[in-house]
């Protein structure tokens, strides 16, 4: 029997709003220092018992754009529910050739391409400064792990899914699609996905020191093939609803194995974020406020609970 905590999140991107293939159980709100998260968490559970909380990045009826999903709301609500692993779906452009429509993608690499509008650190704003590592964006064993996994899955699910590993994604800013000269530019520099969503999602996670990776659904080729119209929301729209049925069949597929990497003895070796703050938060001082070492401890209780800034 599946212990009571949730310590998988899952977050849905475009098209993917539910996890309707699982085991409904209840709705949360938690409201974080950052506001409520993009929807009401969807806790739901796998036929053996395993939970996962779910969140929609876009909101009930796709109401936030990329710039303004409430991203640090989003990951401090699931950090507050136990959870230890995030998996993102995201739709991304194909930057490839072989990248077709329909392919699922686990990028290792992010190109930075937003615009400064966005909050990216949970420290922004507050009197506390931390410099997190983010040279590996993705968590490298998650990934690893969910390489293999996924394409167990895929091959179960046999609608002839291809996956493709170890690609870079650009994070653009939106919510307009890019320019034919940028989408060639990015290939230039080596991507190989676009999408608007991936960031600061990530940097938050590792904030959070919470596991995270991307399962990018590739939707479009976006708009540097020569012969070809560039990329419309509709063409992005063909393909949503059969990637999401699959992203569906794939987070079902790999749950109850993933809670028990997660939960089991060796999770540590496997959960390589946690703790990962420790060297990033500049030392202690008497100029850090107690209300901002109070409001970061609801995502790192570890370095901020019952201390104030004495020294
Ligand atoms: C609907 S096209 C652009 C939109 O789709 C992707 O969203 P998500 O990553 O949440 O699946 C992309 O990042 C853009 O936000
Ligand atoms: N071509 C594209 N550019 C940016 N984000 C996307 N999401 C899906 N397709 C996209």
């Amino acid at each position: 029997m599946a212990e009571e905590k949730v310590l998988i999140g899952i977050i849905g991107g475009s098209g993917l709003y539910n996890l309707s293939n699982l085991t409904f159980i209840k709705l949360v709100n938690p409201e974080t220092p950052w506001g409520f998260p993009s929807a009401p968490i969807a806790i739901s559970s796998t036929p053996s018992g395993v939970k996962v909380a779910f969140v929609a990045r876009h909101g009930e009826g796709h109401v936030f754009n990329p710039s303004s999903v409430p991203c640090r709301a989003n990951i401090a609500a699931l950090k507050s529910l136990g959870v230890r692993a995030i998996i993102a779906f995201s739709a991304v452009g194909s930057l490839r050739e072989e990248i077709a429509p329909g392919s699922f993608i686990l990028p290792t690499q992010i190109i930075d391409r937003t615009k400064g509008i966005r909050p990216v650190s949970f420290f922004e704003g507050t009197s506390i400064v931390a410099h997190t590592g983010f040279g590996d964006p993705f968590s490298n064993k998650l990934v690893k792990w969910l390489e293999t996994e996924v394409e167990k899955a895929l091959a179960k699910e046999g609608r002839g899914v291809k996956l493709f590993t170890d690609k870079t994604i650009v994070c653009m800013e939106g919510p307009q699609f890019s320019t034919r000269a940028e989408s060639i530019l990015y290939r230039q520099w080596g991507a190989d996905l676009i999408n608007m969503s991936v960031l600061p999602e990530a940097k938050l996670a590792r904030e959070a020191e919470l596991s995270y990776a991307l399962i990018a659904t590739a939707t479009d080729y976006d708009s540097w093939r020569p012969h070809s119209a560039a990329v419309t929301a509709a063409d992005v729209l063909k393909t949503l609803k059969s990637n999401a049925e699959t992203s569906r069949l794939v987070a079902a597929t790999i749950l109850d194995d993933l809670h028990v990497s997660i939960s089991g003895e060796g999770s540590d070796l496997f959960l390589e974020e946690a703790g990962g703050m420790k060297f990033s938060i500049m030392p202690r001082s008497v100029k850090q406020k107690p209300e901002d070492r109070e409001k970061l401890s609801y995502i790192l209780p570890d370095y901020f609970d019952g201390q104030q800034g004495s020294n």
